[in-house]
């Protein structure tokens, strides 16, 4: 029979060239000199078959297995062995193939070996166990060396059973037996771990069990808690923002109501203050006419009291005289003429005057029309500019424009730390820089600024855990602005065109200036875009430049430019806010000296009209006076006539002395009547006048005690609402701290999932009362409990289920095991009947006589009994083994070995010079004895003895014709011969 067909290698050994060594036949001698490299043909086999001892391989690491160079020849870094056998039998049952092919390569740099079964690679595990399958070991029958016959013999019964193990296939279930026994060790261990666990986690359960459904009691009220409260809040904030519209709401309209009724009350005021100074002018006038009147009027009297003296005196010599009559008609007609003058004069006097006054009142009234009109426009102006003030006011206020991240910070500015504000609400820019700087700062005016790095992650924090949006912080502590160095911003500030560095042409708090620097110290402004190229160049393209119109150069060349469709919102803003405010202001300056401009013009007038009615009416009288002295002139002159017959003309001589003394005193007392009628006219006027004021001055203090009434009462309506708001505001704040600290909500994340409405709003307050009560009593909760007591609970179930499949798990092995043994005993004891049939035979035919037997030494236990020889050869008592000779032993052994490949064929067996001790006749009777099995096994025989080589079927002739090197050739007998005599 051929099992081996062939041996290919490379790199084992002294195997250095390709080497391949067909088997042919069923017997085949291996011969050669000592160290040709015979025997490292068996280890070739040995070790493609998977042997992991570099003992066995007779080397002292697996380095030792692959050529180690010659002096003609390299080392080689691998080694290869391919066993090709003939499976068509199925001696490998499990590979369905009629050829097998196991290959084995080893390198050296990884010290890693590779297997093969038909070129496929397959693990280390599945090599050995084709190769237990068949026998194939070191330690099996299949590979016979010299020393390990000699040992059968010597060595002791426990020992010498290993040999029918491997025959009666016990070995393999001792291998798994002893894997059985292994996992039931670790399992036993595994079962020991187990219940210390379990006995641990039973003892924490209960306290764990109790915790777990207080803890469950606690979330279920707290959930409730939450989902109630945080509904009842949402709705309180809903309606205290309401309010706090609301009441904003009036109190702009009381604000525009307060400032209206103050502007009318200062109007008023200043109206009464006017008149105050007139009345006292005109009281100082009022008491100067009045000295004067009197004086007139003592003038007058004296004036009357010399006259009636004249007249007496004159009467008395010519009293009845028709004469003196006539010359009385001529003085009256004097005294009249003289009055009438005088009333004409007066007259002219009134007309002229009443002409310069229209002409005064004219031209009052026209320039209050022009006042009120240029103050109109001036108001219109002024309510636009506070409307569009109070729109970007409103807008700033709101937030609208800012991120969603940066909103909900600014809002929750208060429960959070160290928030100072938008980099917007820092900084001033010039009108003139706003386009380049809102240009380069962009997003960087939300950038909020903080005291500290600290304070920022608890920001963070907050929009984490409400996501609640992102937003970029500046912390002050943490800002490392990079500074242009001296020389370069000497350079930079020579370049044509340059305005300034970003960081200083903004305004800033000192305290916040390092929040400039940081965002603006690298941005160069100029004038225009020739000189940003230029500038750029200068500046080896390392900084941002900007151009007034808010063209850039980016470091590095790149260009950006053109027109923006939007301006920058936040700054554009805050800019027109104070340009609005300063307008603001001005107008408001205006309109006040405007409006007292009117006020002194209005007194004016209504004193011109005034002045206006008194002098028509002094010409209506005066011209009443004219028309009366006429009349008595007409008659004078009429009574003249009738006495005299003649129109009357100029007076008597002989009175003229007396006469004319008391025409002189007539004249006289006509002007001071005259005199004194122009001063009690202008004393009626003036008191008039007076009359008139008070009135006014009463009027207008009843009118600014009513508004002023009205101010206190729109004050404090104001001041009402002002507390109102704030304890809204509060409320709301107090809310929004609630809900951020009980339940880390914004109110905005408690918006959305608010969804339940509150209506039962007392229920639900008890209800949240109670609920609060209910979660005080719990006292210490332990959340984590639940979780704990859940996994430790599934951790104690696993565990006893781990326990009962361990519990499983050695009850399955223990049935294996006692298997095992069974089956062992069985076949154990069927290999040594067996050889104990065939042994006496194999013996005497071997040495020509004699008898044999195999027996146990402990037969009660079969499972670990060892083997002894009992035997006598032919004429000899054996009592002793050790007495035999080394050709005995050598033959006992080799009787037992056939005695077993009789009743237990196997497809190869090696032997390595196993006849060596024996004399010619025995060898010769050995190797014929060999002939008779070769049906059923093929053997390979490295051998040095003629007997052996003759009766070989097929010689290969190990030779190292480079020195080495095998190499292996088939030859003849004689050939043979000369080789093994080299020895
Ligand atoms: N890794 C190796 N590289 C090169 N040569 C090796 C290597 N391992 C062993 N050898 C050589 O193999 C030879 C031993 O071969 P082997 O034992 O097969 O000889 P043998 O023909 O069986 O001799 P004997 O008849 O004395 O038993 C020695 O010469 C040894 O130098």
């Amino acid at each position: 029979m051929i099992f081996l067909k062939k041996i290919e290698a490379y790199g084992f050994k002294s195997f250095a060239e390709p080497t391949t060594l067909n088997f042919d036949f069923s017997m085949t001698g291996i011969v050669g000199p000592n160290g040709s490299g015979k025997s490292n043909i068996n280890d070739a086999i040995m070790w493609a078959l998977g042997e992991q001892s570099y003992k066995s391989l007779r080397g002292d690491s697996m380095d030792d297995i692959v050529f180690s160079g010659s002096s003609e020849k390299k080392p080689l870094n691998m080694a290869e062995v391919t066993l090709v056998f003939d499976n068509s039998n199925r001696a490998f049952s499990s590979l369905d193939y009629n050829e097998v092919s196991i290959t084995r390569k080893f390198f050296k740099l990884t010290k890693e070996s590779e297997y093969f079964i038909n070129g496929s690679k397959v693990r280390l595990k599945d090599i050995q166990d084709i190769a237990l399958e068949t026998g194939l070991t070191k330690s099996s029958l299949a590979i016979i060396s010299q020393g390990s016959i000699s040992n059968f013999v010597e060595s002791k019964p426990e020992d010498r059973r290993r040999l029918f193990d491997e025959a009666a296939g016990v070995a393999r279930y001792k291998k798994r037996k002893e894997e059985a026994i292994r996992k039931l060790v670790r399992s036993q261990d595994n079962l020991d771990r187990l219940n210390d666990i379990i006995n641990e986690i039973e003892r924490k359960l209960p306290t764990l069990k109790r915790q777990s459904k207080k803890a469950s009691t606690y979330k279920e009220f707290f959930e409730e808690l939450k989902n109630i409260e945080v509904s009842v809040l949402v709705n309180d904030i809903k309606l205290y923002k309401q309010k706090i519209i609301e009441i904003s709401e009036q109190k702009t309209e009381l604000k525009i109501q307060i400032s209206s009724l103050e502007k009318q009350i200062s109007k008023k005021s200043e109206e009464f203050n006017g008149i105050s100074q007139s009345s006292y002018d005109n009281e100082r006038e009022l008491s100067k006419l009045n000295k004067e009147f009197t004086k007139i009027v003592e003038k007058i009297s004296e004036l009357k009291v010399s006259r009636i003296t004249l007249e007496s005196n004159k009467s008395k010599v010519d009293i009845d005289n028709k004469e003196f009559r006539v010359s009385d008609l001529k003085n009256k007609s004097k005294e009249l003429e003289i009055r009438l003058e005088a009333e004409e004069q007066k007259l002219a006097k009134l007309l002229n005057d009443k002409v310069e006054k229209r002409e005064k009142l004219d031209q009052a009234s026209s320039k209050r029309f022009e006042l009120n009109q240029q103050l109109d426009g001036i108001r219109k102006h002024l309510a636009k500019t506070e409307s569009s003030l109070e729109a970007l006011l409103a807008r700033k206020n709101s937030l609208d424009n800012l991120f969603e991240g940066v909103k909900n910070i600014l809002e929750n500015k208060n429960t959070l730390s160290g928030i100072i504000g938008t980099v917007q609400d820092l900084i001033n820019v010039k009108k003139d820089h706003e386009v380049a700087i809102s240009t380069v700062i962009q997003n960087g005016l939300q950038n909020i600024v903080v005291k500290s790095a600290s304070d920022v992650k608890v920001s963070i924090e907050f929009l984490k855990n409400n996501k609640a949006g992102y937003a970029t912080f500046l912390p002050l502590d943490n800002l490392k602005p990079s500074y242009i160095n001296n020389e370069t911003r000497f350079i930079i500030q020579k370049a044509k065109g340059f305005i300034g560095f970003g960081n200083e042409l903004v305004n800033i708090e000192k305290k916040y200036q390092v929040v400039l620097d940081y965002l603006l110290s690298n941005y160069l402004v100029v004038d225009d875009y020739d000189n940003a190229v230029e500038l750029s160049k200068v500046t080896n393209q390392k900084f941002h430049i900007v151009t007034l119109d808010g063209q850039r150069i980016l470091p590095h060349g790149a260009i950006v430019g053109g027109s923006r469709k939007t301006k920058n919102v936040l700054l554009n803003d805050a800019n027109q806010i104070q340009e609005l405010e300063i307008i603001k202001k001005e107008l408001d300056n205006k309109e006040t000296l405007m409006s007292k401009e009117v006020t002194s013009l209005s007194v004016n007038i209504e004193i011109l009209r005034e002045e206006l009615a008194e002098i028509q009416t002094s010409i209506g009288a005066s011209r009443h006076s004219s028309e009366l002295i006429e009349k008595e002139a007409n008659e004078v002159k009429e009574e003249f006539r009738v006495i005299t017959g003649k129109e009357l003309n100029g007076g008597e001589q002989e009175f003229q002395s007396v006469d004319e003394q008391i025409i002189k005193i007539i004249s006289e007392i006509s002007e001071q009547e005259t005199k004194k009628d122009e001063v009690q006219q202008q004393i009626n006027v003036i008191r008039s006048l007076k009359d008139k004021s008070n009135e006014r001055q009463n009027n207008l203090n009843s009118i600014i005690n009513e508004d002023r009434g009205m101010l206190s009462s729109l004050k404090d309506k104001y001041s009402n609402l002002n507390s109102d708001g704030t304890l809204m505001f509060e409320k709301q704040s107090n809310a929004t701290t609630r809900l951020a600290q009980n339940y880390n909500l914004t109110y905005e994340a408690a918006l959305e999932l608010n969804t339940s409405v509150v209506e039962k709003e007392n229920e639900v307050r008890d209800r949240i009362n109670y609920l609060r009560k209910e979660i005080n009593l719990l006292g210490n909760v332990n959340l984590e409990s639940i979780e704990e007591y859940e996994e430790e609970n599934s951790r104690y179930q696993n565990y006893v289920e781990q326990t009962q499949d361990i519990l499983d798990s050695i009850k399955n092995l223990k049935d294996a095991i006692g298997d095992m043994d069974q089956q062992m005993i069985i076949q154990f004891k069927k290999i040594i009947k067996d050889v104990n049939q065939v042994l006496p035979e194999t013996f005497a035919t071997l040495f020509g006589g004699g008898t044999a037997s195999i027996i146990y030494t402990n037969p009660e236990d079969i499972l670990n009994t060892g083997i002894d020889l009992k035997m006598s050869p032919p004429g000899k008592k054996i009592a002793n083994l050790n007495l035999l000779s080394g050709g005995e032993k050598s033959m006992v052994a080799l009787s037992v070995l056939f005695s077993i490949l009789k009743v237990k064929p196997i497809p190869l067996v090696i032997l390595d010079e196993v006849e060596a001790p024996l004399d010619i006749a025995n060898v010769e009777r050995f190797a014929k004895y060999i002939k008779t099995f070769t049906s059923n096994t093929q053997f390979m025989i490295v051998t040095h003895r003629m007997g052996t080589m003759e009766n070989c079927d097929t010689l290969f002739g190990a030779t190292m014709e480079q020195k080495g090197i095998t190499k292996l050739v088939q030859i003849k007998l004689i050939e043979a011969k000369k080789l093994s005599n080299t020895n």
